[in-house]
């Protein structure tokens, strides 16, 4: 076998397509990211979850190029993020996506259609597709000033998929968003991961990231407090179960499994102790003649390990 050969049977190794190292800022004395790592790959949808103040968006600026980190680096598809040819195949929203009033959407999508280097014969027709992506399609001619708080974040988010960008930065994508919307968002998460895009979704939405994205990293204090695949997340630990009727008896058989954080004469929020026993205690109700209507997993369990991490940063740091 030639060398050759077996160079194009060798497994292709996956370049990430996001590199940070150490990246450290500081506002004024006041440290906003402390040293922190992550990396991204094709395909993979990234959930950067923190309190308020923890470091995201001086972190997602950094990754882009546009704050500069005291320390560390940050490298996109192999180059300096701040190199501009980088930054061509990233579509980012800011988290305040700021354009003039009397610019309509359509010329707004446009510019940013050139931005992303789309072809000039090509423009109008991807500013076109985007705001029919984003639900915007007729609204296109209408002035940004008239536009409400959710289609002016459905613009954001059309300008940020143009050029079909192999890395997306959402930062909080959904927040003006009412529910249609987060599930067309979530569409389109899912979509650029079937592409082979990259996602960094940064969100206050637990549940959201949980749907869309492979893997979540936790900061607080401008520090990664945990960087988990969503898969290995255990599963959340109260259930409600919407009965025809709460009888005694059926209350009874419930706490067997666990603790009854609330009752009515329809529901029953049960904590279990053991997370996985959901299935048991439904064959039990039933079986003690229970007409159950509804079963209703409460918590979201990344809610949980989020909660945990950010309110006892040691523990997490021993396990
Ligand atoms: N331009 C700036 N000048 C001074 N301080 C800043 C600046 N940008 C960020 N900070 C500070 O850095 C820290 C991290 O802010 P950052 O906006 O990155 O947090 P965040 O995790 O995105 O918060 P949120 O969830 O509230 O949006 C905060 O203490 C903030 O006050």
């Amino acid at each position: 076998m030639t060398q050759g050969t077996s160079v194009l049977n060798a497994p292709v190794p996956v370049a990430p397509v996001l590199v940070a190292r150490g990246l450290a800022k500081a506002f004024g004395g006041r440290t906003a990211v402390d040293g922190l790592d992550l990396h991204i790959r094709p395909g993979e949808a990234v959930g950067l979850l923190g309190p308020n103040g923890a470091g995201k968006t001086t972190t997602v600026k950094m990754l882009l190029g546009l704050v500069r980190p005291d320390d560390g680096t940050a490298e996109l598809f192999g180059r300096d993020a701040a190199d501009p040819a980088a930054r061509t195949r990233v579509g980012y929203l800011p988290e305040t996506f700021a354009q003039p009033e009397w610019a309509t959407g359509d010329r707004v999508l446009r510019q940013h259609a050139r931005l992303a280097r789309v072809p000039r014969e090509d423009v109008a027709r991807a500013a076109a597709d985007a705001l029919r992506r984003v639900g915007l399609a007729g609204r296109g001619g209408e002035r940004v000033g008239g536009y409400s708080k959710g289609m002016r974040q459905r613009l954001g988010l059309a300008a940020a998929l143009l050029g079909d960008p192999d890395l997306v930065i959402l930062d909080e994508p959904t927040s003006a968003l009412d529910p249609v919307g987060r599930r067309e968002v979530r569409d389109i998460v899912l979509a650029l991961r079937a592409r082979g895009a990259a996602v960094l979704l940064n969100s206050h939405l637990l549940g959201e990231v949980e749907q869309v994205c492979d893997r979540v990293v936790v900061m607080d204090r401008g520090r990664v407090l945990a960087d988990r695949a969503v898969a290995d997340l255990p599963s959340g630990g109260e259930v409600r179960l919407v009965l025809d009727r709460v009888e005694e008896r059926l209350v009874a058989v419930i706490e067997g499994f666990g603790t009854i954080v609330h009752a009515d004469d329809r529901a029953v929020l049960v904590g279990l102790d053991d997370r996985d026993a959901g299935p048991e205690l439904v064959t039990a109700v039933a079986a003690a003649g229970g007409r159950i209507r509804a079963v209703v997993p409460l918590q979201s369990s990344l809610e949980e390990v989020f909660l945990q991490l950010v309110d006892h940063p040691g523990e997490e740091a021993r396990s």
